[in-house]
């Protein structure tokens, strides 16, 4: 990347000083290109369809969130450097996608964070009782009709850099060699979108930092009240596990038009044990996706109230699938709507993804705007307590 020759939004000429996000310096694995050559794009975990070997799959989400988790260090100027970068960046001479104004920040801080705290209690309540939240449609209460769109450009110009990379997830095919193979998902690329890909999305970066500094904090805190307040934990159907706001996981996800689809899986399998190398314990996103309409498919299906024993069955043993009890558990479907949220429990919720616009031709124009592009941030555990 010519970082040299890019003016960042904050006007500084270096990459790192236009990190909002930055990944902790000594760790030579959380280099970008190692990252990408070398690692899948969790969920990992996802049973493959092909059923014989979803068995000994190996829980590689965990080990590569651990490895690859980025550290969050917030920049404690990061509301004057917003506010600077949107006034000044008028002046800046970039060389890279100014035509459309893609430099210039969007989002306004201030509204993304008081909105979160707005339904920060609703969220905390609805995650408490059912395990998962959404914002319901016109799905404008987090951010904009204008912001969300400014989003997906900003996906596509990390598209167009070549960022993304085919999805796909491992099984272990042999227990004892551990020898893996790799089943690609179809149609479904991603990436992990960082500091270093401030100058071309801003507005994502700044989403993910914003979410990140206020969410948890947030639902921690609903939870303190709780307790104080004397009505206990444990009333709902999950017991509340408080979240970290330091580190976090991201993806950037685009499923293809023409039938692409996410098998149904738990994001992270070895919950959050003492000892488990995957702490995510929410599941955050994001969808980019402002012409979606109904038959469009693509809904994200989230299944309900799924005892342990079955959640099991879902990633090993079984083929969830033939399992009766399982099938007649209750589910949600949720459109993939631009500007809907949806937050679950990263290790209790079995969920997936059904077929993306499975009639679309294969027009390049059509294929375009049926993309389906997600944003998920994973936010893990403070403390393995289970
Ligand atoms: O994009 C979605 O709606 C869900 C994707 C998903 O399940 C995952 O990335 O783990
Ligand atoms: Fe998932």
């Amino acid at each position: 990347m010519a970082a040299a020759s890019r003016t960042t939004a904050s006007g500084a000429g270096s990459r790192s000083s236009s990190c909002l996000l930055r990944r902790t310096p000594p760790e030579p694995q959380l280099h970008r290109r190692q990252f990408s050559s070398s690692s899948g794009y969790f969920p990992a975990v996802a049973p493959t369809q092909h059923g014989h070997h979803h068995h000994h799959q190996q829980h590689r989400s965990g080990a590569s969130c651990n490895q690859h988790q980025q550290r969050l260090a917030l920049t404690l100027t990061l509301q004057s450097t917003t506010r600077q970068s949107s006034s000044s960046s008028s002046n800046n001479n970039n060389s890279n996608n100014n035509d459309d104004g893609i430099n210039d920040i969007l989002i306004s801080t201030e509204e993304l964070q008081s909105n979160l705290l707005q339904l920060s209690k609703s969220m905390f309540d609805s995650l408490s009782q059912n395990g998962y939240w959404t914002n319901t449609s016109p799905f404008t209460n987090i951010l904009p009709p204008t912001v969300i769109a400014t989003l997906r450009n900003q996906a596509i110009a990390l598209r167009n850099q070549g960022r993304y990379e085919q999805s796909y997830s491992e099984s272990v095919i042999n227990a004892i060699t551990g020898e893996t193979v790799r089943f690609d998902k179809p149609g479904v690329f991603a990436c992990e979108p960082d500091g270093a890909d401030y100058d071309t999305a801003p507005d994502m970066l700044l989403y993910m930092t914003i979410l990140l500094q206020t969410l948890p904090p947030a639902l921690n805190s609903h939870h303190q009240n709780t307790m104080s307040s004397g009505s206990g934990s444990g009333s709902g159907s999950t017991q509340w596990t408080n979240l970290d706001n330091t580190a976090f996981n991201a993806k950037l996800a685009v499923t293809s038009s023409g039938g692409s689809k996410y098998p149904r899986h738990v994001d992270n399998v070895s919950g959050i044990h003492v000892g488990s190398k995957d702490l995510r314990k929410l599941t955050a996103i994001l969808y980019l996706n402002p012409s979606w309409t109904s038959g469009d498919g693509g809904e994200l299906r989230i299944y309900l109230g799924v005892p342990e024993s079955d959640r099991k069955k879902i990633v090993g043993e079984k083929d969830y699938k033939e399992n009766k009890e399982s099938e007649t558990s209750a589910f949600v479907d949720l459109s993939p709507m631009g500007g809907r949220l949806v937050l679950f429990y990263s290790d209790v919720v079995p969920h997936e993804v059904l077929e993306n616009a499975p009639h679309a031709t294969t027009a390049a124009d059509e294929e375009k705007l049926l993309d389906r592009y997600a944003l998920t941030i994973w936010i893990p555990a403070s403390s393995p307590v289970e």
